[in-house]
């Protein structure tokens, strides 16, 4: 398929009248619907049915030799998952019915406004297109492989929440309905709306804009370009981002910072599918699907009016959420290790090895800042390196660093209730610690700010109590 035709699927239109077929091209084609095949001779129908895949027919009930309504008894027999708009010239209720219950989309009398048309079409489209969905989600859940791994190369995982995601993401590849990213600064949303960009097999570039802070004006110049003249200092016509992006991927980040007016503008603009560059009256339609992400809780911003709610629920047709780090522990030592040989390679140094029990300390760090964080560690571990083994110091400050104050916010004793003696707490705490650690006492010795030995001897000594 070509990538920018749209919609995935063909529209068949079906009419014995070539001015019809013509003018009907021409309409859907000037709303961005190019995936077209005409027909004037009904009998030609079945064959090319079995020739293309068509999701869409448009059929004309009055035509000689076979009526569409034979046609249609036809379509719902054989095909019964496509699609199909009667068009008739006449507005005839009981017609309309008929066809209906025949299992007709929608029937539509040729001389209706253009606009209604063209709603009911789009309509099927996206009906048909989330059918699709279902079926290739269905497809994916039910199989456990990637199909197209590749795409997901510069993607260090092990997560199976994380797999099950790119699964998502291979499903809805064709799609030409956007994408909402969300999840907390660092997690890999870029990275994912790249992954998306190469799964469509869209041929266009993948232009990336960060709508944070940008004003009103900006934002349109900066998405919609100018006409030469536009305001002062506009002596030339300049193309915006939108149109750069034609035929690929237009990924919008920090969504959630959008300012009031642009969120209108963006909102029409993925409704619409056109827009206008600043001081032009002629409108440009949009050739790029939008892919976009934010930090921030999208869901909440709509409840509390500073996110309009109709854009929320347009640009969540498609939604991925990227835990972050702490929440998927088992892609730390992967992490570690793709880290450490990039920034090896980077800094031209043999590959270091890494100490074993690294990964499992720093589990009891949040990472604030997700795997931007962790990488900006490892880079200056392996620059401070000077052995064959990564440098842990950058990494030590860390670890237990923030607990105390996490325990002094959430630690307190009932006042009604006597204290614990101070050996009561300190074998709580060792408990504690070994459990976390997996019984690994280095580990737990480190949580506990008191060398390995120290620990060693209070187990000893714990266990002598309790045998007493
Ligand atoms: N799973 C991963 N495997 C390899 N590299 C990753 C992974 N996740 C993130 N990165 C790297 O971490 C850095 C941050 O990722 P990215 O910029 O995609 O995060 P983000 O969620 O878009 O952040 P922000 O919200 O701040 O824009 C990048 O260098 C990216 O290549």
């Amino acid at each position: 398929m070509n990538p920018s035709a749209y919609p995935p699927f063909k529209i068949l239109l079906v009419d014995d009248e070539p001015s019809f077929l013509r003018s009907m091209s021409l309409t859907l084609e000037r709303y961005g619907l190019n995936n077209i095949i005409t027909c004037s001779e009904p009998h030609q129908v079945q064959q090319i049915m079995s020739e293309h895949s068509i999701g869409l027919v448009l059929l004309d009930l009055t035509m000689p030799v076979i009526s569409g309504q034979e046609l249609l008894a036809w379509f719902k027999e054989e095909y019964p998952a496509v699609s199909v708009i009667i068009f008739s010239g006449l507005n005839q209720v009981d017609a309309a019915v008929n066809c209906v219950k025949q299992g007709a989309f929608d029937y539509i009398v040729k001389t209706a406004d253009q606009e209604q048309i063209l709603e009911s079409i789009k309509r099927a489209i996206h009906t048909q297109e989330l059918s699709l969905e279902n079926q290739a989600l269905r497809a994916q859940l039910l199989s456990n492989e990637l199909n197209m791994a590749a795409q997901f190369a510069n993607f260090v995982t092990a997560d199976p929440g994380m797999i099950s995601t790119f699964r998502y993401l291979e499903s809805i590849a064709a799609s030409a309905q956007p994408v909402l990213i969300t999840g907390e600064s660092g997690v890999g949303k870029e990275l994912i709306a790249g992954a998306i960009h190469n799964l469509s097999g869209r041929n266009g570039p993948l232009v990336t804009v960060n709508v944070a802070g940008l004003d009103d004006n900006i934002f349109s110049d900066t998405l919609f370009g100018h006409a030469r003249g536009a305001f002062t200092g506009a002596d030339k016509a300049r193309q915006g981002l939108v149109e750069s992006a034609a035929g690929g991927t237009l990924f919008l980040d920090e969504i959630g910072d959008l300012s009031a007016s642009s969120q209108v503008k963006l909102l029409r603009l993925l409704q619409e599918g056109e827009y206008y560059p600043i001081g032009s009256d002629r409108p440009k339609r949009i050739q790029a699907r939008v892919v976009v992400a934010t930090h921030q809780n999208l869901a909440e911003q709509q409840q509390q009016g500073t996110f309009r709610k109709d854009l929320y629920y347009r640009l969540r047709t498609h939604m991925v959420n990227i835990p972050p780090l702490r929440e998927r522990l088992n892609d730390l030592p992967l992490l570690l290790d793709h880290f450490m040989r990039q920034a090896c390679d980077e800094l031209q140094k043999d590959y270091l090895a890494i100490p074993t029990n690294l990964a499992l300390q720093l589990q009891h760090y949040p990472f604030p800042g997700n795997v931007r964080e962790l990488r900006a560690l490892v880079y200056d571990a392996v620059s401070q390196s000077s052995q064959d083994e990564l440098n842990v110091s950058v990494f030590q400050t860390l670890v237990g660093g923030n607990q105390v104050d996490v325990f002094e916010r959430s630690v307190r004793f009932p006042e009604d209730q006597p204290l614990p003696t101070l050996t009561q707490l300190s074998k709580l705490l060792v408990e504690e610690a070994m459990n976390r650690a997996n019984q690994n006492q280095s580990l737990a010795a480190r949580m506990l700010g008191i060398s390995q030995p120290a620990l060693s001897k209070r187990l000893k000594n714990m266990k002598e109590d309790s045998e007493d």
